[in-house]
């Protein structure tokens, strides 16, 4: 195992830990997240958990926790107990960047209803200001792409519509990513606002004061960082 790899594994561990029997529980996309939910079957499976009910933001989540055996509801109304989740980037605020996995839409609705959002990932997600190395991931709906792509770069946008294989990359709700680049973001609730605003916008993966601590994985150790 790469020892990034291990590093993120620490993580996703310390966050499970905080799941108790008889919770609802967001299951997130990733890299990252993958370790958490495969530790949530394990406990699971052990008889250490009981009672859980998983919610996954993606298709492939879903379908990991299913194999390793966590309890899987489809997204209603649930609160969530905790949602546990990767990011892209986590300024010191604990505002991220999600979604260059491709399901912050989903994330950010189920997200937004839980009581907990722990945000799990290894030390190279950190920055110091929102923006310093990732893309903004954009979901926009395919009907107008063009005119959507205009009005985001009229907002000062560059940046490319997200492509895998040589094809558009499409979402689990069927639409395109476009990741947008800015020079520098000063007010980042300003940006959301405005991205949020383009029509054919459906959402954007800035999560701004939304999640409650981190388990940033170090070769030193695991830092446990709260929202002031
Ligand atoms: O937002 C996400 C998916 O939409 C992921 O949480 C994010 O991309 C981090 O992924 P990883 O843990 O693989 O680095």
């Amino acid at each position: 195992m790469a020892d990034l790899e291990a590093l993120k594994k620490e993580a996703a561990l310390r966050a499970v830990a905080l799941v108790e029997s008889g919770m609802c529980v967001g299951l997130g996309t990733g890299s990252t997240a993958k370790y958490a939910i495969e530790e949530l079957g394990r406990k699971i499976s052990s008889g250490e958990l009981t009672g859980i009910i998983g919610v996954a933001t993606s298709n492939a989540s879903e379908q990991l926790a299913r194999e390793v055996g966590v309890p899987v509801e489809e997204f209603d109304c649930q609160q969530f107990d905790v949602a546990i989740d990767g990011a892209d980037e986590i300024a010191p605020n604990l505002d991220l960047i999600k979604g260059l996995g491709g399901a912050l839409t989903r994330e950010k609705l189920l997200e937004l209803r839980a009581h907990r959002l722990v945000i799990i990932a290894d030390h190279t997600k950190l920055v110091k200001r929102i923006g310093e190395k990732a893309p903004i991931p954009v979901e926009i709906v395919r009907f107008g792409v063009a005119s959507t792509l205009e009005r985001l770069r009229d907002l000062g946008a560059g940046g490319e519509l997200r492509s895998r294989g040589g094809e558009h990359f499409v979402t689990d709700n069927g639409n395109l990513i476009f990741d947008a680049r800015f020079a520098r973001i000063d007010d980042a609730s300003a940006l959301a606002r405005d991205l949020k605003l383009t029509a054919g916008v459906v959402e954007t993966g800035l999560f701004l004061g939304m999640a409650e601590r981190a388990f940033v994985a170090t070769p030193e150790g695991v830092r446990e960082l709260t929202r002031a």
